[in-house]
């Protein structure tokens, strides 16, 4: 019996409605299976656990963490409670960098029943590789002066070291699909991290001579993601630009409830974190409106990245099965609860060929 232990951090908001869903997934997919296990042990920090605390996390966390093999997170933040920099930087950013979490992938495919907004979305079915370390978001920078006189600089950070690391994991992903790259790029308007992002681009794609390339202006991109989403397989991006391009991803999906997310440690040295690609949505908490599937897809990035991928696969297909029927939360258009859509999800796994 192979069994995994899981670090669960539910969150703040919807986080702490979906997580729990997700590990009943969890646990079904595991009994379905017979030969494995989950052992979930959840910890409490949040933004109500900074009123208590003073902290995000206790000091020695990422400690409490480290042995775990992997952290399936829900969402942090509660804007009224904490300011989000601090919420976020407490916990999930500080988890993503003390963790070498340097990889954030997140697809974004067409899912049978799910209306996109899009008038013809075609079978659209991409991967955006976002660097997960470094780049827009970081903390080097300051504010100095008063009123008038005020002034804020924040600093981006491009590393040789972090941007060659993500494209190449961008053109290995794409060697296990359609072997396409699109590099997501603004060097007609940033004049030193573009270009040398450019420069990288190109270097690293010449070891990699059966994947096609190419480079849009993120403005550009954006659009595309829209007008024609069904062109792109594996989108090589920064953070910030990774960042909003995945809730573009999601849109066209039907519902930023559905996108998942993985944030990979590629050294071997500490836990990946899994986490949807949505936060901790203040304006339905409480309603039973959350819908679960990113949290559950999310789930299925972790099945897939303990090298189970024939089980995520086998979640997967009960997810599109239950979308399929019209099981869906209201953002979705549908008029069924958080609880109803997994435990349709549920019903789908037991009563599916088995794996
Ligand atoms: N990785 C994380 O933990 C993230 C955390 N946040 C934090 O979450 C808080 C809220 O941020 P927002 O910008 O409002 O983004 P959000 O993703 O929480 O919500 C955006 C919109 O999508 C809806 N939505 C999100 N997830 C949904 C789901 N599962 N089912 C149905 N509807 C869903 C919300 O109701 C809202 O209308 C903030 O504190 C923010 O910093 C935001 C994004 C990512
Ligand atoms: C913080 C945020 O928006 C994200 O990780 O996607
Ligand atoms: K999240
Ligand atoms: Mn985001």
């Amino acid at each position: 019996m192979k069994q995994f232990e899981v670090a669960s951090i539910p969150g703040d908001g919807i986080g702490i409605e979906v997580v729990p869903q997700a590990e009943r997934v969890l646990k079904a997919v595991a009994d379905v299976h017979g030969g494995l296990a989950f052992q979930f042990h959840s910890f409490p920090w949040s933004c109500q656990y900074y009123i208590e605390h003073g902290v995000m996390m206790p000091e020695n966390g990422l400690e409490q963490l480290k042995p775990f093999d992997a952290i399936f997170l829900g969402a942090v933040g509660d804007p009224n409670l904490v300011p989000d920099h601090i919420s976020l930087w407490g916990l999930l950013i500080q988890i993503r960098r003390e963790f070498e979490q340097v990889i954030n992938m997140r697809p974004a495919k067409r899912l049978d029943g799910i209306q996109s907004p899009l008038q013809n979305p075609k079978d659209f079915d991409l991967v955006v590789i976002r660097e997960n370390s470094e780049g827009e978001y970081s903390t080097v920078g300051g504010r100095i002066h008063s009123k008038e006189d005020e002034v804020a600089i924040q600093n981006a950070v491009f590393t040789r070291r972090g941007t060659e690391r993500v494209m190449r994991y961008a053109f290995e992903v794409a060697a296990k699909r359609k072997c396409f790259v699109t590099s997501a790029t603004k060097s007609n308007g940033i004049v030193h991290s573009m270009p040398f992002w450019d420069q990288v681009f190109k270097e690293v794609s010449e070891g990699y001579p059966a994947i096609k390339t190419e480079s849009q202006h993120i403005d550009a991109l954006a659009a595309f993601l829209v007008t024609k989403p069904a062109s792109f397989d594996v989108i090589v991006a920064s953070n910030l630009f990774g960042d909003i391009l995945t809730d573009i991803g999601a849109a066209i999906m039907g519902s930023i409830g559905i996108a998942p997310a993985a944030n990979i440690n590629v050294n071997g040295k500490y836990p990946s974190m899994f986490e949807p690609v949505h936060g901790s949505a203040p304006d339905i908490v409480g309603k039973g409106l959350a819908n679960p599937i990113g949290q559950i897809w999310t789930a299925k990035m972790m099945l897939d990245h303990f090298g189970e991928e024939e089980l995520g696969s086998f979640l997967l297909d009960a997810i599109e099965r239950v979308t399929r029927k019209g099981i869906v939360t209201a953002d979705l258009g549908g008029a069924h609860s958080t609880d109803e859509v997994t435990t349709a999800i549920i019903d789908e796994l037991y009563n599916a060929p088995s794996v």
